[in-house]
């Protein structure tokens, strides 16, 4: 075999397919991968032709003229995609003399390209799909490892794809089992599990699909629903409807007690403001009955069978009775056609106070919420000389002129002890009721005791006072005698425990109304308390609160 024979057959191993041309543009060389390429009868005789009439789209010729190199140029061949150099051969003077065609066909290879570009395609949808949808999305692979996250996934979680890629799906979840596991164990699926994922132990309902691939397990998809919010809206829904209910004013006139002439006047004066349009200010000192006297002014107004809300200005920040007064929630809007009692006003911020002042005096109801200006009753309490904030700055002497045209004082109870006998029987009725005992009465002696007494915390103390006198009864005491009336004659020791029962009385309050406040979350409450969540708990076990 000749040297030159040799060369020919190497070339027509080659998988590449070779053409080469003559200055004429004449086909001088091809070989075997060529005609294969070209799909050229392997009889014809191809050598000697015009490489045009042979190779469609063929740009080997312009290179005779050009004399440039070109480098893997891509060329549609029929249905065929090929890939080409073509390189000129020039002789001593640097003339073109030939040209080769080096070229490959690449069609799979293209086909595979373009899949390629369609599965990003599609990949990035699906992910962009994925990560905004609001429910939160994690898949695991066939042993439960999280493979996938999406952005709703950190959202709830407050995990990143960082924290939990490559981790057990157990990663994220402070009560309940990973669903991720269940799967790989079960390979079924499970729809709606409670769980509750690590961050802030939030609510979630979840659910699981496997995957399969051809038949094969390959792992799960989790959805994951926050429910906290629609929780948190079912509470605030609950705790409105339970104040609604509650607030309901249950006292009416009759129900106070007033033999002393000084509570009969107090009386006359609520009861006349509660014929008449007029806004009322009620002061007088803690637990004199100023909330009492509130309901009975709705209870014999035209309003009766309209809401009694309230709200106290003592535990309440100033952004929260700003939301609380004109907010989306507006107590005020919600007392429409009723009555708002405004508990301790001299509380009220300086901005609650223009605020009020506005639609007092200008009838503006300043609430980005509402157009409509409600129509409702305002009634005041204070335990302070609203007079002297004012002089003090403290108070708003617009204000101050506007709330108090009516105002009503009703007497601390040691300057109508006259009214001790009855209430006190009257307490004594409501405690039997509540503990289901039957005690008839008191000594004249009980009384006496009673009656001699300085009643510094009011009628809330004698209320106390009368409970633990109970307690000190045994099951076939049918009367209260003086031995059963706790020691309050004011001794200094005394005074410690009178002090301290009013003032435990005066905490279970406040922490009744700061839970109302809070629609029962006990970490506000206690937050707002200023107290640990567990001393809060304490203290509701100690006061019976449910
Ligand atoms: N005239 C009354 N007759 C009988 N019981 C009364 C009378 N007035 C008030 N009470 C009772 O005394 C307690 C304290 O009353 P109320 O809460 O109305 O006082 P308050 O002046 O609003 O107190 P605070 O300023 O501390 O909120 C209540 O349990 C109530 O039932």
């Amino acid at each position: 075999m000749t040297t030159e024979e040799l060369i020919k057959n190497i070339i027509d191993q080659l998988q590449e397919g070779v053409i080469a041309i003559d200055e004429y543009e004449k086909i001088i060389f091809i070989n075997k991968s060529a005609k294969d390429i070209l799909e050229l009868d392997n009889k014809e005789k191809i050598l000697g032709k015009n490489v045009i009439d042979v190779v469609p789209n063929t740009r080997l010729h312009d290179i005779l003229r050009t004399g440039e190199r070109e480098i893997d140029r891509l060329q549609n061949l029929g249905n065929k995609v090929i890939i080409t150099s073509r390189t000129p051969i020039k002789n001593d003077e640097n003339e073109v003399i030939a040209a080769v065609a080096v070229f490959r066909d690449v069609t799979s290879i293209q086909k595979l390209a373009e899949e390629v570009t369609n599965l990003k395609e599609i990949e990035a949808l699906l992910t962009s799909i994925i990560d905004y949808t609001s429910d939160a999305i994690s898949v695991a692979d066939q042993e439960g490892r999280v493979i996938m996250v999406n952005r709703a996934y950190t959202k709830i979680t407050g995990l990143t794809p960082r924290e939990v890629i490559g981790k057990p799906a157990t990663i994220d979840i402070a009560e309940g089992e990973s669903l991720h596991i269940r799967c790989a164990k079960e390979k079924k699926p499970l729809f709606n599990v409670k769980l509750k994922v690590v961050e802030g132990k939030k609510d979630v309902i979840a659910s699981v699909t496997p995957i399969f691939v051809k038949n094969e397990f390959r792992g799960s998809v989790a959805v994951i629903h926050d429910i906290s919010e629609l929780k948190r809206l079912g509470n605030e829904l609950e705790a409105t409807k339970r104040m609604l209910k509650k607030e309901k004013a249950k006292y009416s006139f009759e129900d106070i007690v007033a033999k002393s002439l000084i509570m009969q006047n107090s009386i006359k004066q609520a009861q006349k403001a509660a014929q008449s349009k007029v806004n009322v200010l009620l002061v007088g000192e803690y637990g004199v009955g100023k909330e009492v006297m509130a309901q009975a002014i709705h209870n014999s107004s035209r309003r009766k069978d309209n809401p009694f809300l309230r709200i106290n200005f003592s535990l309440l920040t100033k952004e929260k009775q700003i939301d609380l007064l004109f907010g989306e929630n507006s107590y005020i809007y919600n007392a429409d056609k009723g009555t708002l009692y405004l508990e301790n006003v001299h509380l009220a911020s300086f901005e609650t106070q223009e605020k009020l002042l506005k639609l007092l005096k200008e009838n503006e109801f300043d609430s980005r919420y509402f157009d409509i200006k409600p129509d409702v009753k305002f009634i005041f309490s204070t335990t302070e000389n609203l007079r002297t904030l004012v002089t003090l700055g403290k108070f708003s002497r617009e204000l101050y002129y506007k709330i108090s045209v009516v105002t009503i004082k009703i007497p601390p109870l040691r300057e109508r002890k006259e009214d001790i006998p009855l209430m006190a029987k009257q307490k004594l009725h409501y405690l039997n009721q509540k503990y289901g005992r039957i005690i008839y009465d008191f000594t004249e002696d009980a009384i006496k005791k009673l009656m001699n007494y300085n009643w510094g915390g009011n009628i809330r103390e004698l209320e106390n006072i009368i409970d633990r006198s109970l307690l000190n009864m045994d099951p076939e005491d049918k009367i209260v005698t003086s031995s059963h009336i706790p020691d309050i004659t004011e001794n200094n020791d005394k005074t410690y425990e009178k002090l301290k029962d009013a003032l435990e009385e005066y905490e279970k309050k406040i922490i009744i109304e700061t839970l109302e406040v809070c629609h029962g979350n006990k970490t506000e409450t206690a937050k707002k308390l200023g107290i640990t969540v567990r001393n809060l708990y304490y203290k509701l076990d100690r006061y019976g609160i449910k």
